[in-house]
């Protein structure tokens, strides 16, 4: 399909209140769409369906289902992002006071728990309002293509929830028949222009609580784990720590919903241990995260698998063969668009040598990665 159809039809299906998903993962140039045919809410409880999954950072809340069989699916490979587009830039930005006071006190206040308790770690967030000029999703989703190949970027729309759209650096997992592979991402500094930095004892110990908790939750349920050294990794304006996780399933009976929700909210997005961060998050933002540091993307769809290369396997290297495909990402660097406003969400890890000022600035420049395609 050419990008004018593509994204016309996109439109047409917004303009008739109908639920889609538009969205491009991580350094592909494919953009691809689920257009549900009905109004209707679709949720899933077991995981088991087929289709696009968005799900809330509080796991108590539905996870809510695009289901292929309920959905056209459309493609378009040709989309060339033209637009060099500087939306808010810092200069615009006119600091918050108010937000920045009430950021900091949370930040302390959870700092302060983690130093007089067991808690290690709690990402604590926090929502910005903002105007926008133009907010047609699809200009924006446009812009989001063009500025963040790395990411996932993604439009989502549900006429009885409401419009998301991000472009995140975070992969939850990936899992191809009985192989997966996991990311754990955490710490935040500045681009500067290098990849080659040194971080501090406070990102690097931030990251590997994130790397040492998966191992722990997943480690029963697979074979021959490997977890790669820790790599400093571009997203946007910013850097993180990333180590990557990976391995196969055991053989044993598997549900992909029990293994999902051993891992999520991970101490990227909630803290640790998880259960008490996630009490202190309920109990001390101020707002209502709903998807943002949940997550989203293809469930259980079906994937051509490379050909083998073996010689004695004539059919199988001519044919190839499919095989179940989930691949999830975590809703970070996000925001929700209602009418004319943009809500923008933003958070960071706080540990013990946490400082409440750099946390606000961490939040600040994380804001931008959206602000500045508005
Ligand atoms: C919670 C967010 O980022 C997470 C992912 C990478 C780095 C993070 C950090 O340095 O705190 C966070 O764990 C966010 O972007 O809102």
């Amino acid at each position: 399909m050419t990008s004018d159809a593509f994204f016309e039809r996109i439109n047409r299906q917004f303009l008739r209140e109908l639920p889609f998903v538009v969205y491009r993962k991580p350094n592909q140039t494919l953009l691809q769409g689920f257009l549900q045919k009905t109004a209707e809410l679709h949720t899933t409880k077991d995981f088991s369906n087929t289709g696009f999954v968005f799900s809330p950072f509080d796991s108590k809340n539905a996870t809510i289902l695009i289901p292929q069989e309920d959905s056209e699916q459309i493609q378009c490979e040709t989309f060339e992002p033209e637009i060099e587009f500087s939306g808010q830039m810092k200069e615009d930005f006119i600091e918050d006071e108010d937000a920045k006071e009430s950021h900091m006190q949370l930040v302390a206040q959870g700092k302060a728990l983690i130093e007089a308790s067991d808690i290690n770690k709690i990402v604590l967030s926090r929502k910005e309002n903002i105007a926008v000029k133009n907010s047609d999703p699809l200009l924006i989703f446009k812009r989001l293509l063009s500025k963040y190949q790395s990411a996932f970027v993604y439009c989502w729309y549900h006429p009885k929830v409401g419009l998301w759209l991000g472009a995140t650096p975070e992969t939850l997992v990936k899992l191809e028949g009985k192989q997966f592979s996991i990311m754990a991402l955490a710490g935040t500094q500045k681009y500067e222009g290098s990849l080659d930095v040194s971080w501090r004892n406070k990102e690097l110990q931030e990251q590997q609580y994130v790397t040492d908790y998966i191992v722990d939750r997943i480690k029963s349920a697979v074979d021959n784990i490997q977890v790669s050294d820790v790599q400093t990794v571009k997203a946007a304006n910013l850097l993180h720590l990333k180590t990557k996780i990976w391995g196969t399933l055991k053989d044993t009976s598997f549900s992909l919903k029990d293994f999902l929700f051993h891992l999520h909210p991970t101490p990227a997005v909630c803290g640790l241990p998880k259960d008490k961060a996630m009490q202190f998050i309920l109990d001390n933002e101020t707002y209502d995260r709903k998807f943002y540091t949940g997550f989203l993307g293809e469930l259980n769809m079906l994937a051509s698998k490379a050909p083998r290369r073996s010689k004695r396997n004539i059919e199988n290297r001519a044919y190839g063969s499919t095989q179940n495909s989930t691949q999830l990402y975590v809703n970070l660097r996000c925001m929700s668009l209602e009418d004319s406003h943009a809500s923008v969400y933003v958070g960071g890890g706080i540990t013990s040598y946490s400082d409440p000022e750099e946390e606000w600035q961490e939040t600040v420049s994380k804001a931008m990665v959206i602000k500045s395609v508005l």
